[in-house]
């Protein structure tokens, strides 16, 4: 190990002057593009929608052959529809980013000689920033100084072990170029594995290595479950769009009608079966889900995480801080034969004093107990802490009688440690070999600890000659046993009442920790959580995937897992076909944070944790965790009904408008006014995120279902168009319609039929007993009358429309009760089927 190198230069950081020049000269430490820029081309990105492109230069060309004011209105529909959907899924963009500035990461800066805990993006060339175990590098910058400073680099290099880092000064080749494996340099998108550090920014943002290669890494997220659902809709709707698109061609063709106005006919077909809001009533009900998750103290970091909330049946969760209150204290320090001894609690404060890697709440327990004094000690090394050895080592010198001391001092999980040790301290102080006896009390002592539901943690010592400079793995053998550090970490009093609401909405709960299996047992009991079954890590290392898949499911508890262990037991869930949630805050959490399918973490976790969940909660709180798993399956619920309309009634609606060209000696619609139809569509639909959803649509976890919903659309689809047929009939032998009256009689029902069915769609139950919003009441209130009055208004003869019979309202009133009383009964078919099977 590399001791300590001391600072070169003791640089107090920049002025606030400078500060404020340098970030104006280079800009926030950002990888993104400014905003500014994001919003025009996010507003021309949907025009990428070939449909969009389509109507535009088919209304271009039918301008340029006379009709001029049809065009006109066709662009201005399609503009209507595009912003209307880009200005509420851009506000709901911007809520959300607003959200995600509240956790932002932070970084330990120097300025005019003072810390500051500042978020990184403030950070400017020169900027002083100091490291330790657990935080990301917030830029591109040279080491001055290091201690026992190991990094990864794997995002940039791929290189999964820890590299060490050291000041340029003492660094074999100091290094003036920025290269990656420079031993005096260390860049952004990397973590601290262990140690500390100073270093001085050269490159933020864009200009860092990860900024020059950040496009190809923004291609990597893996879809949700969720998007990957969206998208085989999306494909769904595609093939059925083409299909019908494609028979009211050849059927226009067949029948010699005018060949652009068929055509116009089609993509306007097309565009009013594309269910173009979706993107936006997916982010805008994200977006309303993460704003009151945020009410509740969890910042969400990923809109997307909270359909996976909602979809989660198993979360994984580390004890510490979420099944108990992390109040750590310590409550006894004894030494092998049990009794209370003060070398133990000095042995153990030594240890935590002189840690400079990764400082747990063990070591502020340790530090906080009493008041020692260290000033005789200094250190000279440190075997730093990890996960896989679970102890850490400092080397310390004092002066003797005889020159000076020098001392190894370990502290780390009992079973190793003792495992280390050939001899043990008695009361007296005397070292005596450690033979079986002796043994089996220590080993009685730490059970008998655990029963009690202490946390421990062993410590031993052995002197080391002088000489002897260096702190090395290997130094830790034939060590003295001074006893144990026993700390105790109250359950919370909320988490088993939190466990127990999971259970019943369908969430089997795990815990993953790299305790010992006494203690977490101990805090099951207390907080009244059933053992189905105990795995340690030495068992999970011991299983192939295979064998781990097949166990995963029936234990719910993993005790003295290390990080990689806690991964695979992610990955053996996912691959059983779970949506797996995981909640942590250590280093060793990290890999857990980013395999499964919504990260949480706490707002006091380490910046590697943070980065990697999804979801941060302000206040570590499991009832709270409750409540986002609810709110995203509400906002799965009101996604599910746009699409239900969508499939059912709106499909239906434009089935039988492809149906009718066959039928009728005229275009059943004007392609502007199907147009218009979508647009008024589209504008009922925009409260439908405000909705409520019904509490038993929320018991359990919610996930896609191809099958749900192409049953759902071949049940009501049918019913739509079977009332559209009945008011073609109608019009044509009641009314005797000419071409206009036809069409403005058919718009009127069509938008009728199509806005209203929502009261009947949006809910299982009986639609009188689940009351709606009052938003998604008025404007789909508000839609209907407009429909029916347009054709009365000075705009009628522009959109093709005439004024409609008195009669025609009577016929819509008893057809329309007709179609909702009998989607009722379909759709109450349907679930009961559906609860059969
Ligand atoms: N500061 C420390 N010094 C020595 N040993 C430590 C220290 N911190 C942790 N350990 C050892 O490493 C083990 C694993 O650490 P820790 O308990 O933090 O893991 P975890 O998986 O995060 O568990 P938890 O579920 O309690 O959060 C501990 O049980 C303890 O034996
Ligand atoms: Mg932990």
């Amino acid at each position: 190990m590399n001791s300590t190198t001391p600072a070169k230069d003791l640089n107090p950081g920049l002025s606030q002057a400078e500060v404020a020049l340098r970030q104006a000269q280079y800009g926030p430490n950002r990888l993104k593009p400014g905003l500014e820029r994001a919003v025009l081309v996010q507003f021309l990105q949907q025009f990428r929608n070939p449909l969009v492109l389509i109507l535009l230069v088919a209304s271009v060309v039918s301008a340029a052959t006379g009709d001029v004011a049809g065009a006109v209105i066709i662009a201005l529909i399609v503009l209507m529809s595009v912003t209307l959907d880009f200005v509420q899924a851009y506000r709901a963009g911007r809520a959300a980013e607003r959200l995600a500035l509240q956790v932002a990461v932070t970084a330990t800066v120097l300025r005019d000689g003072s810390q500051y805990e500042l978020p990184v993006f403030d950070l400017v060339p020169g900027d002083v920033v100091l490291l330790s175990a657990g935080d990301l590098i917030p830029a591109d910058a040279r080491v001055v100084q290091a201690n026992d400073f190991f990094v990864n680099q794997a995002q940039l290099t791929g290189e999964p072990y820890p590299v060490e880092k050291r000041a340029s000064a003492f660094a074999a080749a100091p290094s003036a170029e920025w290269v990656l494996d420079a031993e005096d340099a260390v860049f952004m998108g990397s973590s601290v594995v262990s140690g500390s550090a100073r270093i001085v920014i050269g490159r933020i943002g864009s200009a860092t290595a990860l900024g020059q290669i950040a496009d190809s890494l923004a291609t990597a997220a893996p879809p949700t479950a969720f998007e990957i659902g969206t998208r085989r809709f999306g494909l769904l709707i595609m093939r059925l769009t083409f299909l019908l698109v494609l028979f009211t061609l050849l059927v226009n063709v067949a029948l010699h009608r005018p060949l652009l106005e068929s055509f116009l006919f089609a993509v306007a077909l097309a565009v009013g079966l594309t269910p173009e809001l979706l993107p936006m009533v997916v982010s805008v009900t994200l977006t309303r889900g993460a704003l009151r998750m945020a009410a509740l103290k969890v910042i969400v970091k990923r809109p997307s995480a909270i359909q996976d909330m909602g979809a989660m049946d198993v979360l994984c969760t580390d004890k510490t801080g979420t099944l108990t209150e992390a109040r750590i204290r310590l409550e006894r320090h004894v030494d092998a034969t049990g009794q209370s001894n003060p070398n133990v609690l000095a042995l153990a404060y030594l240890n935590s004093f002189f840690e400079s890697g990764l400082k747990s709440p063990l070591d502020d327990a340790i530090l906080q107990h009493a008041e020692i004094d260290v000033g005789a000690w200094t250190k000279i090394d440190e075997v730093p802490f990890d996960f896989e050895r679970r102890r850490v080592s400092v080397l310390v010198e004092r002066a003797a009688e005889q020159g000076s001391e020098r001392r190894l001092v370990v502290k780390g999980a009992p079973e190793d440690v003792v495992r280390l040790c050939t001899h043990y301290q008695d009361a007296s102080g005397a070292s005596l070999p450690l033979d079986e006896a002796a043994h089996a009390t220590i080993v009685a002592l730490f059970d008998g600890l655990g029963e009690e539901g202490f946390r421990v943690l062993g410590i031993a010592w052995k002197d080391v000659p002088v000489s002897h400079s260096h702190a090395v793995v290997s130094d830790e053998t034939e060590m003295v046993f001074a006893g144990f550090a026993a700390f105790l970490d109250p359950p919370k009093a909320s988490a088993g009442q939190a466990l127990r609401a999971m259970a019943a909405s369908g969430v089997a709960v795990k815990i993953v920790t790299g305790d010992n299996e006494r203690v977490t047992r101990h805090v099951c009991t207390e907080l009244g959580v059933p053992i189905t079954g105990v795995l340690t890590g030495t068992d999970v290392a011991a299983m192939n995937d295979d064998a781990l898949r097949a166990r995963v499911e029936d234990i719910n508890l993993f005790c003295r897992v290390n990080p990689a262990q806690k991964n695979r037991i992610i990955l053996a869930l996912k691959a059983r076909g779970h949506v797996v949630g995981y909640l942590g805050d250590g280093i060793n959490d990290a890999p857990s944070l980013h395999t499964a399918d919504v990260g949480i973490s706490v707002d006091g976790a380490v910046d590697v944790a943070k980065q990697a969940a999804a979801m941060i909660l302000l206040e570590n709180d499991l009832m709270v965790l409750h409540q986002g798993i609810l709110e995203g399956r509400r906002t799965f619920g009101n996604v599910m009904k746009y699409i239900m309309m969508a499939t059912s009634s709106n499909f239906g609606n434009m089935f039988s408008m492809a149906a009718a060209t066959m039928f009728l000696p005229f275009l059943p619609m004007l392609p502007l006014q199907i147009l218009l139809n979508n647009l008024l569509y589209d504008v009922s639909e925009i409260s439908l995120p405000l909705d409520e959803v019904d509490a038993e649509d929320l018991a359990e976890p919610k996930r896609w279902d191809m099958g749900f919903i192409r049953n759902f659309m071949l049940t009501i689809g049918p019913i739509s168009s079977l009332f559209d047929f009945l008011t073609f009939y109608a019009l044509v032998q009641m009314f005797n319609a000419h071409e206009s009256l036809f069409r403005t009689g058919w718009f009127v029902e069509s938008i009728a039929t199509q806005v209203l069915v929502i009261f009947v769609i949006r809910t299982r139950r009986n639609p009188l007993r689940s009351t709606p919003n009052r938003w998604l009441v008025l404007s789909s209130l508000g839609v209907v009358l407009a429909a029916m009055v347009l054709p009365f208004t000075p705009l009628a003869p522009y959109l093709g429309f005439t004024s409609l019979p008195l009669e025609f309202f009577g016929l819509l009133a008893v057809l329309l009760g007709a179609y909702l009383a009998m989607v009722e009964l379909g759709k109450q078919w349907f679930y009961r089927r559906l609860r059969k099977v």
